[in-house]
């Protein structure tokens, strides 16, 4: 078969991106993204887009209007299409069976049964949102029980691996594009019209086709041995800031080993987003429900390493600073949980700034793309700050690197955006500006630390211990 329209349910980092590039990519094929969320579907509709993504606004132009529709309507576009992709929600539960590792499947349970009350013809129904394994069998029981007569729903998985920031490029041109399927004959049809649509920019010899649980569980692989590499570097940045050997300087060394590759080796004050935590923890749980504990703790270490990440370099802010940040001036520049995105979930930039406010420290903060009110919303924690006026207490956001760092005790680099590097930002203005001495925290290893200590700060690295190449 040949898929003419397809349908999209969930417009959010992924299903926006990844099915406006499917638009863009294939004119021929009319795509219509829907959300439950007005206001998401309202902002997709307008020039200030929902989310923030390099090179998105051109493929969204582009297209929007001419074969690329944002709706709210779900029921009509579930039932123009011959393909939905599934790509709702499927945060960590945080109550019941599982809560705290298991994946809270009921948007994906929700999108699936409304799919099986309105479809009036077959479809092809693709799960796109990251799934334990062996989801596609309760999508499939939901939509087979809740049918009416003489239509077949085909599953397939096909997960998403784009990382954000570089989502467009991802798209246009990922590593692979996966995709999973019964190994029935329908199953196979099913799968190959996916293939077609994919081929469309993709190279053939860059879609694999799996079975469906070998596609779920490689998604969730596929990120575990991500997040282990970062929480792997991590751990030898703690034993480099205690011996004297240098972070970058080891992990070059490592990744020359053409066994091990350079990337995904950047020493940082942890990994957040909103995958990666959860899709470990999503496997730790898979393992503990086949009775695999000694599979589940290897996996749970990778969090907890990043967890311990975070708290190091706390510490060593707080233990630097003479012990105490009480009423000091902390500028934080940063936000996002990485560059080149305005996502905030799970940043470590969260942990950090809530230690400081615990310390009655005075947060000055700077982020180019994160909204204020997304701030505010992640800091507001029971019993220390519980609203938006006890978090103003300790933490004013700026409109400058320049502005947070005024007066500040100390400059805390918590994203890597390219505007905080030494080439971009004039750091002995910001020396001049702030209380002495002046104390700099590189949690990116994004600044010449050298340089900056002639200037006169004082420089801690991340897995570099501050006196190393002196002695
Ligand atoms: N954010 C990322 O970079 C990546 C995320 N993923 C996976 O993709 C999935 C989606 O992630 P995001 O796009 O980041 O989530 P998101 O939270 O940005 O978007 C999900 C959207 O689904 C909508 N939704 C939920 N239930 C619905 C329903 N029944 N009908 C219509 N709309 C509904 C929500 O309103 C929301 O706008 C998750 O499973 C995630 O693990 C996979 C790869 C990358
Ligand atoms: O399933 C998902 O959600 C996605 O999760 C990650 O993508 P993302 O979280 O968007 O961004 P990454 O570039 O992987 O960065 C994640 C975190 O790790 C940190 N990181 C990354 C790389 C590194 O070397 N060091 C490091 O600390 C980043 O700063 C960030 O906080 C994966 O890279 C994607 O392939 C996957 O599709």
């Amino acid at each position: 078969m040949t898929v003419k329209k397809i349908c999209c349910i969930g417009a959010g980092y992924v299903g926006g991106p990844t099915c406006a590039v499917i638009a863009y990519k294939c004119p021929g094929i009319q795509v219509t993204i829907v959300d439950l969320n007005q206001a998401r579907i309202d902002a997709w509709n307008s020039d200030n887009l929902p989310i923030y993504e390099p090179g998105l606004e051109d493929v969204v132009f582009a297209r929007r209007g001419k074969n690329l529709f944002f709706s709210t309507d779900v029921d009509k576009a579930i039932n123009d299409a011959d393909l939905i992709f599934v790509s709702v929600n499927t945060p960590t539960k945080k109550t019941g069976m599982g809560a705290g590792s298991a994946a809270d499947l009921a948007y994906v349970e929700s999108a699936t049964r409304r799919i099986a009350e309105v479809a009036t013809s077959s479809k092809i129904v693709v799960e796109k949102s990251t799934v334990p394994c062996r989801t596609a069998q309760s999508m499939r029981t939901i939509l087979e029980a809740n049918c009416r007569e003489n239509i077949r729903f085909d599953i397939l998985s096909n997960p998403e691996f784009l990382a954000e920031g570089t989502a467009i490029t991802d798209l246009f041109n990922p590593d692979r594009v996966l995709i999973g399927a019964l190994q029935t004959e329908e199953g196979l049809k099913a799968q190959q019209a996916l293939v077609e649509i994919y081929t469309h920019w993709v190279p053939i010899e860059r879609v694999i086709t799996t079975n469906l649980w070998s596609s779920e569980l490689s998604k969730l692989a596929a990120n575990a041995m991500l997040a282990q590499r970062i929480s792997s570097i991590n751990a030898l940045s703690a034993i480099c800031e205690a011996t004297g050997a240098d972070v970058d300087e080891v992990a070059y060394a490592c990744g020359r080993d053409s066994r091990i590759g350079p990337k995904f080796l950047k020493a940082s004050v942890g990994f957040g987003g909103s995958c990666f935590q959860k899709d470990i923890l999503n496997l730790v749980y898979l393992a503990e429900q086949f009775h695999l504990p000694e599979v589940a703790a290897y996996w749970r270490q990778v969090v907890i390493m990043n967890e311990y990440q975070k708290e190091r370099f706390v510490h060593r802010i707080i233990s630097t600073l003479f012990n105490t940040i009480t009423n000091k001036k902390i500028a934080v520049l940063g936000f996002a949980f990485k560059k080149d995105t305005g996502d905030t979930r799970e940043s470590a930039a969260i942990t950090l700034i809530k230690d400081f406010i615990q310390e009655h420290a005075r947060v000055h903060l700077y982020d180019p793309k994160v909204e204020h009110a997304q701030i505010y919303m992640d800091l507001i924690e029971p019993g220390v700050a519980d609203s938006k006026a006890q978090v103003e207490k300790h933490l004013t956001i700026c409109s400058s690197a320049y502005e947070a760092c005024q007066d500040a005790d100390a400059v805390v680099v918590v994203t890597e955006w390219d505007e905080f590097k030494d080439t971009h930002l004039d750091y002995q203005k910001i020396y001049d500006s702030m209380h002495k001495p002046a104390f700099i925290f590189d949690g990116r290893l994004i600044l010449d630390a050298p340089k900056l200590r002639k200037m006169g700060f004082k420089v801690e690295v991340i897995g570099k211990h501050n006196l190393a190449g002196t002695a």
